[in-house]
């Protein structure tokens, strides 16, 4: 089932087929809408973390949620028959056990406490659900499967889509599935949450067919398992739907790499075609064994999959060091959104996690996400508003943090109150007006409106327009914080 569809199939000069704008189509307007997108899976890490109908996401331990992203009491209940999967509510249950559980449930429970791989979990309900009309679309889309052959994957794939075959108990011979679950491979799309972390798989036929581009002219968001597209600028009649298959705020050979690797072709975006030059790093001395100037980089990306703050903050400030690394090249912005995300918010380091929040929300995402209404820019600073209500309420834990707070005379009120008119500003053109992120973020404005109007000190913030806050003036100040944070990095 799609809605709003402003759009039509036709081949296209990137590649295959791709889809195009029936009409002129201006920034932040729906593109196309997929409630029920054929498949939707929980990857393997956040299979016991998210409900295996709605994708609704509830991380162990509270995770993101302490920021009160996710107000609902909802929790999650496994499933008593396999107790591998879980869902959200009976309702979520039982639409999920009509449309495939009942068959699923007595081959995870015999293989418990082993787990079915995702992409495996997800060939399987590709053969099981997908009605026979939509196999000609699938068969047509693009499965590399030449390409597949020749790189150190085909074995794991010959595996996978054994064990899809045998386990589905599908008509269909192993060959075929084979393709199918190349055809998965190439045409999913990862599955994030309302802060843009991956939790799982969705494949659509539809949806797949829109082809990449490093600058694309639209955004792929998810609410729990609704897939829409949402216009970042004006699309011209005609023109061709773009999204970023990978995150494109990486290094033009990082991206190469990565699309050649996982899709098997060459960008040729503006982007991609001139891209921009980082003049080459002076040898400075790294106070770190091993590391020089010449593999910095690399050992910086390494740091990204260790969630430790020591092994970050070492990275982060051998970045700083070389004082030629710009804050928005990758991956530096990377490495300060893991320590927010997975030391700082988890230990619950509010001052810390606010001051690294701001650094990017003020020097990185206007440069990586110029469009105001970017989902990602929209979702970090409605991450940075719950930080600063954290901090509100213990000023003092900033002014240990940051030193330069002290007789600053900083009016949190004012900026809470101006991030949020500026964040409900951009939602309706971001993620839609009644998406449950939209909901959540008015629902919070209301509850701080109502907070700050009952002290008369902040009150007078309430009810101002979003130009007569006076968020600006406040940033300038609180800019001195980050740049105190920056001076400190660099030495
Ligand atoms: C998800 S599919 C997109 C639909 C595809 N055009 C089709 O007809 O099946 C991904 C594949 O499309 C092709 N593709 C997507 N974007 C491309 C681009 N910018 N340039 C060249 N090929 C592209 C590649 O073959 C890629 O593996």
């Amino acid at each position: 089932m799609t809605h709003n569809i402003n759009i039509y199939t036709h081949p296209s000069s990137l590649g295959g087929t791709g889809l195009f704008a029936t009409t002129k189509i201006t920034p932040g307007q729906l593109v196309l809408s997929i409630p029920e997108p054929l498949v939707t899976v929980p990857d393997d890490i956040h299979l016991t973390e998210c409900c295996s109908r709605c994708m609704l996401w509830r991380p162990a331990g509270g995770g993101t949620s302490m920021l009160n992203l996710y107000e609902d009491e909802r929790s999650l209940n496994y499933c008593t028959g396999c107790r591998v999967v879980k869902y959200c509510s009976k309702d979520c249950q039982r639409a999920d056990w009509r449309a495939l559980h009942k068959v699923e449930c007595a081959i995870f429970k015999k293989l418990h406490p082993r787990i079915l791989p995702g992409s495996v979990r997800a060939t399987i309900r590709m053969l099981w659900t997908t009605p026979g009309e939509a196999w000609s679309q699938i068969n047509s889309l693009e499965s590399h499967e030449s390409e597949l052959r020749k790189t150190d994957k085909w074995e794991m794939i010959t595996l996978m889509a054994k064990g899809a075959h045998g386990y589905s108990g599908t008509i269909l011979g192993e060959k075929d599935v084979r393709g199918v679950y190349a055809r998965l491979l190439i045409n999913s799309i990862t599955l994030v949450n309302s802060t843009f972390d991956p939790i799982g798989i969705a494949f659509d036929p539809l949806a797949s067919l829109m082809n990449h581009s490093c600058d694309p002219n639209s955004v792929m968001v998810f609410d729990g398992r609704t897939v829409s597209v949402r216009a970042l600028r004006e699309i011209a009649k005609d023109e061709e739907i773009t999204i970023s298959y990978i995150d494109n705020t990486n290094p033009t050979s990082r991206r190469r790499s990565e699309l050649q690797g996982r899709y098997f072709f060459t960008c040729s975006c503006q982007k991609c075609v001139s891209p921009a030059t980082c003049s080459g790093l002076k040898e400075v001395f790294i106070d770190i064994p091993g590391v020089t100037t010449s593999n910095l980089e690399e050992y910086a990306w390494a740091a990204i999959s260790t969630p430790s703050e020591d092994v970050l903050l070492k990275a982060i400030r051998a970045l700083h060091t070389t004082k030629l690394w710009p804050l928005q090249r990758q991956p530096l912005p990377l490495l300060h959104h893991e320590l927010i995300h997975s030391v700082y918010i988890p230990l619950s380091k509010w001052p810390q996690a606010l001051l690294h929040s701001l650094l990017l929300y003020l020097y990185v995402d206007p440069v990586h996400y110029p469009q105001r209404h970017h989902p990602v820019r929209v979702t970090h600073a409605f991450t940075l508003v719950s930080l600063f209500l954290q901090v509100s309420g213990d000023l003092d834990s900033l002014e240990r943090v940051a030193p330069k707070a002290k007789g600053m005379d900083l009016d949190l009120g004012k900026i809470i109150w101006g991030l949020l008119c500026e964040i409900v500003a951009h939602v309706a053109l971001s993620h839609g007006t009644e998406s449950t992120f939209a909901q959540t973020v008015r629902r919070k404005k209301q509850e701080v409106g109502e907070d700050l109007g009952a002290n008369e000190t902040t009150g007078v913030w309430v009810g101002k327009r979003i130009n007569d806050v006076g968020l600006e003036e406040e940033l300038v100040k609180i800019r001195v914080l980050v740049d105190g944070l920056l001076e400190e990095m660099k030495n």
